[in-house]
């Protein structure tokens, strides 16, 4: 059962430079739960918010995706759907896509100039160029370090977020970051952290104290 939330707190939205939370099925298995947990997280100064959800149960990732939607609406903070183009273009957020998915062009037409498209770029400047012409609205790099949820995604070095800086986008850094490692990603050059254990794996009440910390042993809080 999916309740109405209160508005909190509005915050200013910079999605270009903070913590990128990612929502993890497993962590987070019904909607109280995964709700709690983003709004404690948005509640402690997301950037942004990403629904991952692998399952193939349309009418579960709608509610989910539509419940978690306006949530982010009141927190002034972008949602963005993993994977699924129509989604995305259903409830008028972004969307992520890595290499097996939708193509970003595709996504970049279909969901208009203002939505944010993401895009993995795993550790290739190439792939990142490609993303950057296609549309992208940021370039996602990694796993940097080794990742409980995502242990056989492909390897990247942190120089390559230097490097990305020719890109003139917002360069997102993923893969099993945690305070000490996201604080080594902001100084390597990049501008979000990406997580899902840093910020849900500790339980969906210790998500917005998460946040806040990793937002101050990155540098995030001014
Ligand atoms: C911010 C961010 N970066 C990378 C990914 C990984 O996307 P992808 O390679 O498509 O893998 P899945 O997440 O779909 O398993 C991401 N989702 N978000
Ligand atoms: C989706 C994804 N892509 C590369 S690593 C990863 C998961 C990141 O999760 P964690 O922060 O728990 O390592
Ligand atoms: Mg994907």
């Amino acid at each position: 059962m999916i309740c109405p939330h209160p508005v909190i707190e509005m915050h200013e939205s910079n999605w270009q430079r903070g913590v990128y939370a990612l929502t993890d099925a497993t962590l987070l298995p019904d909607d109280d739960t995964l709700l709690t947990a983003a709004e404690g997280a948005l509640r402690g100064g997301l950037a942004l918010l990403q629904y991952r959800d692998k399952s193939s149960d349309e009418a579960h990732r709608y509610r989910q995706a539509a419940a978690l939607a306006g949530l982010c609406r009141e927190f002034a903070t972008p949602l963005i759907i993993n994977d699924d183009v129509a989604l995305a273009a259903r409830l008028g957020v972004g969307v992520h896509l890595g290499q097996q998915d939708a193509a970003v062009a595709g996504a970049r037409e279909r969901l208009g100039p203002g939505v944010l498209v993401g895009a993995t770029c795993h550790g290739s400047l190439e792939l990142a160029a490609r993303a950057r012409r296609a549309g992208a609205s940021y370039l996602a790099f990694g796993r940097f370090f080794a990742s409980r949820t995502k242990p056989g995604a492909p390897p990247a070095e942190l120089s390559l977020l230097g490097e990305a800086a020719r890109f003139g986008l917002p360069r997102v850094a993923i893969g099993g970051i945690d305070g000490d490692r996201a604080a080594r990603a902001v100084a390597a050059g990049a501008d979000l952290v990406a997580v899902v254990h840093a910020v849900f794996g500790a339980g969906a009440a210790a998500s917005e104290a998460a946040v806040r910390e990793l937002r101050q042993r990155a540098g995030f809080t001014s």
